[in-house]
């Protein structure tokens, strides 16, 4: 039977799986995934110091790596359940996108993996850190620092894309990183400090003032002052005041 030269088009426009297809939000079955990285999911990721963590891999915890790729949550803790940032993304668009072996066919994909290089590159930027923090060995194959990144051509180790993007491409990414917001417990020992802080401001100002009162006091009124004071109060204590003390 001949094939009507519309749906050859329409093979041949498509993906593997068809045309690209996208229901951004849309996974029912998956609530976790409908929603997009936030702003503040990026800044805490960006505070994350170590670059990998044993056993180098997608259950790794307090990971940079993992965390930007979206295994731990934002913060770096590894959670089986979560996915957050690049993976996130991926899932979101739940559809061509979100499929390990044709999310490329989407243009989308083009945009994420540039702005999660950005991610990445702003990292190496805070962080400058040596080569020697890259995994040497035991991480899988084709992720220790001297192997090369497979399927690149020509052959570029791991090692020689550790570096920042003017370095490394010539470029520079323009992003205004988001600022991280304050935690509960940050909240909570800035208003302590704080409080402590105005105490001790507010019991040196009356002191001073005090003080100075009673100088004051003193050189206008000697007779005041501490010494005569207490000449006074033993006079009140004699039986017969008009007795001389001296
Ligand atoms: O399930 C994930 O975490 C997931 C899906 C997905 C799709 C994709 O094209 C990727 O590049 C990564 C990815 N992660």
């Amino acid at each position: 039977m001949a094939v009507p030269p519309t749906a050859i088009g329409k093979r041949h426009t498509g993906t593997e799986g068809g045309p690209i297809r996208r229901n951004p939000a849309g996974n029912v079955a998956r609530p976790m995934v409908q929603r997009l990285p936030a702003p503040q999911d990026v800044a805490q990721c960006l505070e994350v110091g170590l670059f990998d963590t044993p056993p180098f891999y997608s259950n790794s915890t307090n990971s940079f790596r993992n965390t930007v790729e979206g295994y731990s949550d934002p913060t770096g803790r590894y959670d089986p359940a979560v996915r957050s940032l690049h993976n996130l993304a991926h899932l979101f668009l739940n559809g061509t996108g979100g499929q390990t072996h044709l999310s490329p066919n989407d243009p989308i994909f083009v945009l994420l993996h540039t702005f999660t290089d950005a991610v990445f590159d702003e990292w190496l930027r805070r962080y400058n850190p040596d080569i020697s923090i890259f995994p040497l060995e035991n991480a899988p194959i084709g992720h220790n620092r001297q192997y090369n990144m497979v399927p690149f051509w020509p052959p570029v180790t791991n090692t020689e894309m550790f570096v920042t993007a003017p370095d490394n491409l010539g470029y520079a990414y323009e992003v205004q990183w988001p600022s991280q917001a304050f935690s509960v417990t940050e909240i909570i020992t800035i208003t302590v400090v704080a409080a402590l802080i105005l105490v001790a401001i507010v019991f040196v100002v009356t002191t001073c003032f005090i003080r100075a009162r009673r100088n004051k006091d003193e050189s206008n009124q000697p007779l005041l002052s501490d010494q005569y004071q207490r000449y006074a109060e033993e006079y009140e204590k004699l039986s017969n005041p008009s007795q001389s003390m001296v």
